[in-house]
């Protein structure tokens, strides 16, 4: 592909490392940022502190906290902020972006107040937009620095995902595609609640065994809101299912697993979301999440577990305690029942 411009919106952790790994295929990068503090200190010292320690930006990535210079003539605008941001931003950008560019999403959340997909938020504030989205496992740490990382692209129109692919793909980031964006954003959303009662049986000081029940059933819980919501259930079994599920639940690097860990060893929320500086979006993702789960009727158990700690005040060992002391189940429940077998 020839080089491209590209304006990155949000000089967060993330949008810092797609910076890179985009100025690494040669692409000519804009890195926005609200804070004119930031800004200074990267340029000062090249490094983005409080997001992305130890990692330098490369020169050749322009700096910038003014939207409309960084949006304007650009090819490609890429949003990395908060799923509760998007909104926002979209309204903000919006005056000037013209309908040849296309906005490719890489925030994985629902929002709390509408429930949606953030795609779903870009089609009503943008109308009719090209539009992508990239999700799967990948730390802002790793792929900043080069390490092996796989994603998905998506997109309702497959020439949008194929473009994505072509945009990141290089010899340590590989892009796969998937047609199923229902799918892939709900994988990309979910995985957060669950990784974050993950972090909690690890601050609780439960074991290995107590972390793959939660993301073996788990993914189970998210494929079938998932199904309900009309995604493809082999979704879940791919990248940006158990794939994204995988490494949010056990890697150092994860946010919403650090969140939960502290609020397993019994900080507070507001220590918490201090301590950890990022934005930890399975916290807000889990109202939503709980909510669909009611309005869909899908039993979503461990959902609502995490559900009652962060907005009901249930001490993170009694919702270990109610989950594990639910009525007798057939694991593949949901098949003995469709199928209708006689066991
Ligand atoms: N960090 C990762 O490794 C990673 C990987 C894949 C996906 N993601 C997703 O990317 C999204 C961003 O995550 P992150 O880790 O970069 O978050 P972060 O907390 O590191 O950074 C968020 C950035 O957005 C900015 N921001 C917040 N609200 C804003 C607003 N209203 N207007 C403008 N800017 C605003 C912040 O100043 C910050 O620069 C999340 O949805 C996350 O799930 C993160
Ligand atoms: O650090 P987390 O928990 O926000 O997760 C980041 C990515 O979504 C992992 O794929």
């Amino acid at each position: 592909m020839k080089p491209l411009s590209v304006a990155v919106i949000g000089a967060g952790s993330w949008g810092s490392a797609l910076s890179i790994v985009l100025n690494s295929n040669g692409h000519n990068v804009d890195l926005w940022m609200r804070s004119p503090e930031q800004l200074q200190e990267i340029k000062t010292t090249g490094i983005n502190q409080k997001y992305l320690k130890d990692v330098t930006i490369p020169g050749a990535i322009k700096l910038s906290n003014e939207l409309k210079t960084a949006i304007e003539g650009k090819e490609v605008v890429l949003l990395s902020v908060p799923t509760q941001s998007v909104r926002e931003i979209l309204r903000k950008i919006k005056p000037f972006l013209t309908k040849d560019q296309i906005v490719i999403n890489v925030a994985k959340g629902l929002e709390v107040h509408s429930k949606l997909r953030i795609s779903e938020i870009i089609h009503q504030e943008l109308g009719a937009q090209p539009c992508a989205v990239v999700s799967g496992p990948s730390h802002a740490e790793e792929a900043s620095r080069g390490m092996p990382t796989t994603v998905v692209s998506t997109s309702k129109e497959k020439k949008w995902a194929e473009f994505v692919q072509d945009l990141f793909s290089n010899e340590y980031f590989r892009v796969y595609t998937n047609p199923d964006i229902v799918g892939v954003e709900l994988g990309g959303s979910l995985k957060n609640v669950i990784a974050f009662g993950a972090g909690i049986s690890d601050g609780l000081g439960y074991g290995d065994n107590a972390k793959a029940a939660l993301m073996t059933r788990g993914i189970r819980e998210i494929a079938r809101l998932g199904e309900a919501m009309g995604a493809e259930i082999s979704t879940f079994s791919g990248l940006s299912g158990i794939g994204d599920l995988i490494v949010t639940c056990t890697s150092m690097h994860s946010r919403n697993r650090r969140a939960g860990i502290l609020i397993g060893q019994g900080k507070s929320f507001e220590e918490t979301l201090e301590e950890v500086g990022m934005v930890v979006e399975g916290i807000k993702t889990t109202e939503s999440a709980y909510e669909l789960s009611k309005f869909y009727n899908i039993e979503m158990p461990i959902t609502e577990q995490i559900y009652n700690v962060i907005y009901k005040g249930v001490a993170p060992k009694e919702a270990v305690v109610q989950l594990m002391s639910r009525r007798m189940k057939n694991e593949m429940e949901e098949i003995v029942e469709s199928k209708k077998l006689n066991w």
